[in-house]
């Protein structure tokens, strides 16, 4: 990646050896107006990244402190201009303004690369003051089947694909914050006896994919459901858990609720579980179809819910899926 060399007439803002809070104003701009950076800068952000979060732990442990306000988001499925609406209401990543992405950043819109590699720059440049869960969604299968691997390759290449895919497998897979609310992308478990201590003993590195079973699958994959006890998943993997399973695990490890995403909801979120599970959605009108509001929390040193909404915005005219593996959808019917 050293010896590419960026064209002097490159019009963007170089990158050095460290991220800026200029190269990513000059990389939001871009995006914006339909263009990509540098390849060579994809790469750089990509391995920075992966080395970053791969050395987190399974479940990173936040506290929020006093001058600093902490906004968890849901997924965001790559609907970019979403996401820049989200910035514009509630203000943009900085030193003390925290935020936590929980998932399924990627897939269904078309610009999920614009998205990931927004969230990765802030990464880079406040790893301490910026958070990544992994979702079902920042997965190989899903990636192939749901346009983020044939984005990637119409407006960069494979090998950024698999840069992103190794980066995806690197991820936390939760985030808890002041001890009190468990943050991760699907949900609870099929074994009454998962501990945090089981989370944070959990080593992420030994398998790159969720696969069909296990705690990492289950953390990315399951739904609640309103009646008691678990049931079966409609989407074919993993399963759903009712509200006493939530407040049993709630009760065992000193939890508030725990904060899940992975469903869209018309409010953009949910307090589902007597308050004890509660769903984060930050996709409005989800692939352009869906009449559902975004949300985002706001959580300060108090470590009160402040739930905010917001709708989407118009975007150019690429529609959802555009870059998708067309080949899969033909084997499809
Ligand atoms: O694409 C989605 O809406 C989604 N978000 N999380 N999980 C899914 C999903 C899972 C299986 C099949 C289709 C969508
Ligand atoms: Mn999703
Ligand atoms: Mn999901
Ligand atoms: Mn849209």
């Amino acid at each position: 990646v050293e010896s590419m060399a960026v064209p002097s007439d490159y019009d963007g803002v170089h990158l050095g050896s460290e991220m800026t809070q200029e190269f990513i104003d000059d990389m939001t701009e871009r995006f914006k107006n339909g263009k990509k950076i540098h390849m060579k800068y994809v790469y750089q952000i990509l391995i920075a990244v992966t080395k970053i979060v791969y050395d987190e732990p399974t479940m990173k442990e936040v506290q929020v402190p006093d001058d600093t306000t902490l906004t968890v988001c849901g997924d965001t499925h790559g609907q970019y201009f979403d996401l820049m609406e989200l910035f514009r209401l509630n203000g943009k990543p900085s030193e003390k303004h925290w935020y936590l992405f929980n998932g399924d950043f990627v897939d269904r819109g078309s610009w999920s690369t614009e998205i990931a590699l927004l969230l990765y720059a802030n990464k880079w440049l406040h790893p301490e003051a910026f958070f990544l869960n992994r979702g079902n969604h920042e997965t190989d299968d899903m990636n192939r089947a749901y346009g983020f691997e044939g984005e990637c390759k119409a407006k960069y290449n494979d090998r950024v694909f698999r840069l992103f895919s190794e980066s995806f497998s690197a991820l936390p897979l939760a985030t808890l914050i002041g001890d009190k609310y468990f943050v991760l992308h699907g949900g609870l478990f099929s074994d009454d006896n998962v501990t945090l201590d089981d989370i944070r003993k959990l080593n992420r590195h030994k398998q790159r994919q969720p696969g069909q079973s296990g705690l990492m699958m289950e953390m990315l994959w399951t739904d609640p459901q309103t009646e008691p006890g678990r049931g079966p998943s409609k989407r074919g993997v993993g399963m759903q858990f009712g509200p006493d399973v939530t407040a049993r695990f709630c009760e065992k490890n000193g939890l508030e609720a725990i904060i899940r995403s992975h469903e869209v909801r018309m409010d953009g979120y949910q307090e589902e579980h007597n308050g004890k599970c509660i769903t984060v959605f930050s996709a409005p009108k989800y692939c352009d179809m869906t009449e559902n509001r975004g949300a985002y929390i706001n959580i300060g040193s108090d470590l009160k819910l402040n739930f905010h909404q917001f709708d989407a915005v118009p975007h150019p005219d690429i529609r959802p899926m555009a870059y998708a593996n067309n080949s899969m959808m033909s084997s499809l019917v």
